[in-house]
């Protein structure tokens, strides 16, 4: 689905990712974990295209996609979540949710607005509510769901439970797992170990722009050392 190999970026002169490798299989969620200013946003600026990589390869669905401008690689169905929440404050749910549609993909699900409504039932209670007028939880629903709208048979949402109250972070969990339910692929940054834990399948850890651990989730629980020198924990 998603395969990143020997990526490398820069800010200006900084060089902040070096040689990064990971993948995500069709169906998968995988976590990107990693402390403040570890390079996870970089990394998924860089595989978006926003951040253009100096050096690697990436492919999605069959196709190099490390030289295309973000919108093209968007239109080949890889969605991506900011971290910053970007929905427009004047226009409703409704119309929030207009704007990120794209035709239907072959072989990827087929979101309406009905069955985001079943995912994040918040969003289904305030449709006609202005974004500006919601909570920050809301709004990081209504940014994910805006994406969804696109079609996207990928993912990469950066740190979707940053911020968010405790029962919201559940929520969030709940429609990330039903996400992966209807066969999409999720690339999640996390600084929350716990939230990743319940919701991904496997781990990347990343620190001073380099992969220092890819594996399981059960692996990752239960090395002690691993998390205690890479995460807050
Ligand atoms: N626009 C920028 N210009 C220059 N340096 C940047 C820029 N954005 C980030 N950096 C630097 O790049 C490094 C990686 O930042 P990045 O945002 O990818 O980390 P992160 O793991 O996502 O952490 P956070 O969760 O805090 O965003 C940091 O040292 C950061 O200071």
């Amino acid at each position: 689905m998603l395969q990143v190999n020997d990526l490398h970026a820069f800010y200006g002169r900084a060089h902040i990712l070096h040689g990064i490798s990971l993948e995500a299989r069709a169906g998968e969620v995988v976590a990107l974990l990693g402390r403040n200013g570890a390079g996870k946003s970089t990394a998924m600026k860089a595989i978006m295209g926003l951040v253009p990589p100096a050096r690697g390869e990436v492919s999605f669905a069959g196709q190099r996609i490390e030289r295309l401008p973000p919108y093209r690689i968007a239109r080949l169905g890889l969605g991506y979540v900011p971290e910053e929440r970007r929905i427009f404050t004047e226009l409703s749910v409704m119309e929030n949710l207009e704007v990120g549609r794209q035709a239907a993909r072959a072989g990827v699900p087929v979101w309406t607005e009905e069955k985001l409504f079943a995912l994040f039932p918040n969003l289904a209670r305030m449709r006609e509510r202005p974004g500006g007028r919601m909570s920050g939880g809301e709004q990081q629903m209504l940014t994910i769901a805006r994406t969804l709208m696109g079609n996207p048979s990928c993912v990469l949402l950066d740190e979707p439970s940053e911020g968010l109250a405790p029962i919201i972070v559940e929520e969030m969990g709940n429609s990330i797992r039903a996400l992966k339910g209807e066969g999409v692929s999720v690339i999640l940054c996390e600084q929350n170990l716990h939230f990743a834990l319940g919701v991904a399948d496997r781990a990347y850890i990343i620190e001073k722009g380099q992969i220092r651990f890819g594996g399981s989730m059960a692996e990752l629980a239960a090395n002690d050392s691993l998390r205690e020198q890479y995460l807050s924990v």
